[in-house]
């Protein structure tokens, strides 16, 4: 991946920028961010501010920046949901259109996403949608936010027929990844985080996973490491990003251990006690570079690196990990049958010839992944 250079005009933190165009904007990483946060974000113009949060995250941050927002002249307000991926839901979109419109957002002011992936996803689909689009700010409050869901635009609900299939394109006009908020995640969520950062190195830069494979305590514990895993993160992704907003190419390898991560999601219902969407993505990382060695793509050695440093963080890599089952072989099938990378019926997936040598394989017949689930579903008879 192509690295953007990281700004330094202000020292205390790193800025990421994210060069597109009249949507241009700047991520910033750091420790103690959020005190800041009122300042940034009034700096963007708007007069009022609709803060969307959960249950967990909301009693810890919402009132001090709620506060810190008023404190600079914006009229704020807060809405809360409750915790999980559940939440991603037509309902929760209905709610938090109503209380953006019931605070009077304008097209000049802002809906600021304080939370994980679901709040995020959530709250910049509703900031497309309502008035046809008002800005919004993400202020990421967990490892997988801040190393992934808050930059690149992507926003949307879950259906019963699979993982995002409703949501748009929405960029947001300012990311505040306050690397401190993560002393609070749960260690469940850090490591669901972590399989993110993982797939950074296994996508297309084999030396970033050997960093991970020496440094992802430091990452856990929250010395310097994990702001430097963020940022790293957030400029594999921003370059991808500025390349291809819109998924037409190479912004699919983003998607790696997505298409069996996604299925895995609806399987379980989207019930996160049982599945969270970073440990759906760490069992898919593990399948992708066991189904590349099993396709004859990739040395078998480079599949069992991949398990061996996902398992030593404690993440699930096998299908058997899942809580309650995975299905069938059908029906793993058929909830990856409404994967957005199929095309002409054919699945795509993510593959590689080794870490860090990842690409994208369209026309996947559904033999070769039948026969492949089938042998990790039935180990003993392969
Ligand atoms: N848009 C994208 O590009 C993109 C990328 C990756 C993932 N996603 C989506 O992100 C979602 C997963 O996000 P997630 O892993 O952040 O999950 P999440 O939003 O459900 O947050 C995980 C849990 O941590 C709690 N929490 C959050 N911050 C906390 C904090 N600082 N202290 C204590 N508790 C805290 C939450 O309340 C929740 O219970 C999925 O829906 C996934 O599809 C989107
Ligand atoms: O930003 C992207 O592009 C990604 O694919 C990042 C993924 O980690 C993320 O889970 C994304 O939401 C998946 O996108 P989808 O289009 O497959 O729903
Ligand atoms: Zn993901």
């Amino acid at each position: 991946m192509t690295r953007l250079a990281a700004r330094t005009d202000d020292p205390t933190f790193i800025t990421v920028p994210v060069p597109l165009g009249d949507r241009a904007y700047d991520i910033l990483v750091g420790r103690g961010l959020i005190e800041t946060a009122g300042a940034r974000i009034a700096r963007l113009g708007a007069r009022a501010a609709a803060i969307v949060t959960d249950e967990h995250v909301g009693p810890l941050y919402a009132e001090a920046l709620a506060s810190a927002l008023e404190a600079q002249g914006l009229r704020a307000s807060v809405v809360t949901l409750p915790p999980g991926e559940a939440t991603k839901s037509y309902a929760s979109l209905e709610r938090v259109c109503d209380a953006v419109l019931a605070a009077r957002i304008e097209r000049g002011d802002l809906v600021v996403a304080l939370g994980g992936g679901v709040i995020g996803d959530l709250a910049g689909f509703a900031a497309a949608v309502v008035r046809r689009g008002v800005r919004f700010v993400q202020v990421p409050t967990t490892l997988l936010s801040q190393v992934d869901s808050s930059v690149g635009g992507k926003t949307g609900i879950n259906s019963r027929h699979g993982k995002n299939l409703v949501g748009t394109f929405h960029q947001p006009s300012l990311v505040l990844a306050d690397t401190a908020l993560l002393d609070t995640l749960p260690v469940r969520e850090m490591r669901a985080g972590y399989a993110e950062v993982a797939k950074y190195g296994l996508i297309d830069d084999e030396r970033f996973f050997s960093w991970c494979e020496a440094n992802w305590q430091g990452v856990f514990a929250g010395g310097p490491e994990r702001d430097e895993a963020v940022a790293q993160s957030c400029r594999a992704k921003a370059a991808v990003v500025v390349r291809d907003e819109h998924e037409n190419g190479d912004r699919a390898l983003l998607n790696l251990g997505h298409t069996f991560g996604h299925a895995l999601e609806r399987i379980t219902a989207y019930d996160s006690a049982r599945l969270v969407h970073g440990e759906g993505v760490a069992i898919g990382l593990a399948l992708a570079f066991r189904f590349s060695a099993a396709l004859g793509l990739c040395p078998a050695a480079d599949a069992e690196r991949v398990e061996a440093h996902l398992s030593a963080t404690g993440l699930p890599t096998r299908l058997a990990h899942v809580p309650g089952g995975c299905g069938t072989v059908d029906e793993l099938l058929d909830a990856m049958a409404q994967d957005k990378k199929v095309k002409g019926g054919a699945l795509t997936f993510i593959l590689a010839r080794g870490i860090g040598q990842s690409f994208i394989a369209p026309g996947i017949e559904a033999d070769k992944v039948r026969g492949f689930l089938d042998s990790e579903l039935n180990p003993s008879r392969s």
